[in-house]
């Protein structure tokens, strides 16, 4: 029976990129409530469909409408995942610089200079120890220049001792986020966006909030030092990244600048 149904290669092609889209779509989903709509969308689409090959005219057509005229509203209530899952498209291994650069054996002198995550953390541990609010964002292929604007733009090597007298109380530059790219300290004083999910708990500030922000919006990765209780977070992909020791967490951090 199968022989009526022509079947080429385009066919196969088609069904593997459907695979595909439907694969990031979960991945990106997966998690959050628009899980919920996203199998909701599903669902109807699968009943149209159905409704469809059955002949049945009026449910079928209602259906149609329903899903037509809903894109628009698709758009809004999806606005952030649309945006990340072209974020994440835009940043493929091949246009990320640095593993592109990398594999240009002969470029190697324009090879970013590896990221110091040693000082950086020093800096956190004794931030910790002091109890002094800190946010770093340390970039990675998402370029975080829309956010440098909002605050002071500066250019200096990492260093933990300059980490530190950043975030010392009385600077004037403690207030805010300092980025990090490559191995220099870019900005400070940075307003990042504050992330409005329901998920995080309420004993957790604006402080917590921009740095998930953050995080959701664009690869960028955060540390933090609680000004209350000095505790070290790691976050990433808008979520804590759980450590049990300063070591697994130099590791981590290496392992997702590379
Ligand atoms: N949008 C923002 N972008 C960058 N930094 C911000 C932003 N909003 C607040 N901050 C920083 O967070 C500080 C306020 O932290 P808050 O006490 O609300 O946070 P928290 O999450 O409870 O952290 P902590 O445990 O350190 O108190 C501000 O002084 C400022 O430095």
């Amino acid at each position: 029976m199968l022989e009526f149904i022509p079947f080429s290669f385009l066919d196969l092609l088609d069904i593997l990129l459907v695979a595909m889209l439907l694969y990031y779509i979960y991945k990106l989903l997966k998690g959050t409530v628009a899980i919920n709509i996203f199998i909701g969308i599903a669902l109807i689409f699968i009943i149209w469909k159905i409704t469809q090959a059955l002949k049945m005219e009026m449910l079928s057509s209602i259906l149609g409408y329903l899903l037509s005229g809903g894109a628009i509203a698709l758009m809004i209530v999806f606005q952030q995942e649309i945006r990340k899952f072209l974020l994440m498209i835009g940043t493929t291994n091949f246009s990320n610089k640095r593993s592109f650069l990398k594999q240009l054996k002969f470029l190697q002198s324009e090879i970013s200079p590896e990221i110091d995550t040693e000082s950086i953390l020093k800096a956190c541990t004794n931030l910790s120890k002091t109890k002094t609010g800190a946010l770093i964002v340390i970039e990675r292929t998402n370029s975080l220049d829309f956010l440098i604007n909002t605050g002071d733009a500066i250019n200096a090597l990492i260093n933990n001792v300059i980490l530190e007298s950043i975030f010392f109380k009385n600077s004037p530059l403690h207030d805010g986020a300092t980025i990090i790219r490559d191995n220099y300290i870019v900005a400070t004083r940075v307003v990042l966006p504050i992330s409005d999910s329901s998920k995080i708990p309420s004993r957790f500030g604006l402080r917590h909030r921009a740095a998930l922000g953050i995080s959701e919006k664009t690869d960028a990765v955060c540390l933090l030092v609680s000004e209350e209780t000095g505790e070290i977070s790691y976050i990433k992909d808008g979520e804590f990244v759980l450590y049990t020791t300063p070591e697994e967490l130099n590791e981590k951090l290496k392992k997702d600048l590379i």
